[in-house]
């Protein structure tokens, strides 16, 4: 018995399963997005999912995704995930570091992305394809030099009793 064990899981999947496991903090009712920024050497560096800022309550602030009034939705108070990962981070510089992430970066995300010197971005869900919002993201990854690609899922299922 001197093998190692031969089913551990890969780099990719760790970091997209922690990414995941900080989206099920997400008190968003229809989308739950989590990030995990790593290193070039794959040390974890931060994380963080959606929600509303430091001070305005889960309970308080909408989570609606539709009125008139814009006001009367999340969309104008909540931080998403890979903006809070890279908030979260206390370390000092995030030049060259991976970000994992659940969901496709919105522009407001990739501008914060690439200000952040994060040169590769690995996303699971790209459910937003084609709206101005991800297409725009495309556009400045490719122009800045940031690489993105798909998460390739492998089905393992990671299960953890707490
Ligand atoms: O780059 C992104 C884009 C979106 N999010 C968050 C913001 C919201 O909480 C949800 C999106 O809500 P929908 O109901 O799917 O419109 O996702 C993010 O964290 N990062
Ligand atoms: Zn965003």
């Amino acid at each position: 018995m001197n093998d190692k064990r031969k089913d551990y899981i890969t780099w990719d999947e760790y970091f997209m399963a922690v990414a995941k496991l900080a989206g099920m903090r997400s008190k968003d009712p229809n989308s739950q997005v989590g990030a995990c920024i790593v290193s070039a050497d794959n040390k974890i560096l931060s994380m963080g999912y959606n929600g509303f800022p430091m001070g305005c309550s889960d309970d308080e602030f909408p989570w609606g995704r539709d009125d008139e009034d814009p006001l009367k939705t999340k969309y104008v108070y909540v931080t998403h995930s890979e903006l809070n990962a890279i908030l979260n981070y206390r370390g000092g510089s995030l030049e060259g570091a991976k970000l994992y992430v659940s969901l496709f970066p919105c522009n407001e995300c990739a501008k914060a992305i690439i200000q952040a010197g994060i040169k590769t971005v690995i996303y699971d869900s790209d459910k937003y394809d084609g709206t101005p919002a991800v297409m725009a993201s495309k556009m400045m990854f490719q122009a800045a030099g940031v690489q993105f690609k798909k998460y390739t899922p492998t089905d393992r299922k990671i299960e953890i009793t707490v």
